[in-house]
């Protein structure tokens, strides 16, 4: 018999009271690197994106995201590929000693109104690992091949 163990690392999360009853976010496939969120908006208050308009929609749940990963809030392609609606600031970046609401800044870049309602899955987020570096301001830097050169210096 195989002992199948999760080496996972543990994401906690609170639910808050605009996340009742909500799916908790949810990886949709084995393999999904993004767990989805759902807008915690009132369920008799439909949220209409007009086109060129944002929002700030909360998703209900505080997390506590483990030391040395951050969450990137990310788009769905599906929402930009159909309705031209997508994250504003993607990605967004959720820092692991963030306790407040997680929000996503959607955006409509279509040309129709974006109807968004309670439950909807309208971003993804992923946990990826990072580092902080020390910082040091010096005089002179490594001579490279590339220098200064770039924004297309290396042509088409
Ligand atoms: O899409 C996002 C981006 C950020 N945040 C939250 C978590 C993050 O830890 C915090 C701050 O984000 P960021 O550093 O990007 O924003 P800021 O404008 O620099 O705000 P602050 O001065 O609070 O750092 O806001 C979200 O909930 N969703
Ligand atoms: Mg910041």
């Amino acid at each position: 018999m195989t002992i199948h163990t999760d080496t996972r690392p543990t994401l906690n999360l609170i639910r808050l009271p605009n996340g009742k009853g909500l799916d908790l976010p949810a990886y949709e496939t084995r393999g999904a690197a993004g767990m989805d969120l759902r807008a915690a908006i009132d369920e008799d208050k439909p949220l209409v994106l007009a086109p060129g308009k944002r929002a700030l929609i909360p998703t209900g749940f505080v997390f506590e995201i483990p030391e040395g990963f951050e969450g990137q809030v990310r788009p769905r392609s599906g929402l930009a590929a159909k309705n031209g609606v997508t994250c504003l600031n993607a990605p967004g970046t959720v820092d692991c000693d963030y306790r407040g609401e997680v929000k996503v800044i959607l955006v409509n870049h279509g040309e129709e109104d974006f109807t968004i309602t309670r439950g909807m899955r309208i971003a993804q987020m992923v946990i990826a690992p990072f580092i902080q570096t020390r910082i040091a301001e010096i005089s002179e830097t490594t001579e490279t091949a590339r220098g200064a050169g770039g924004f297309g210096s290396t042509g088409v």
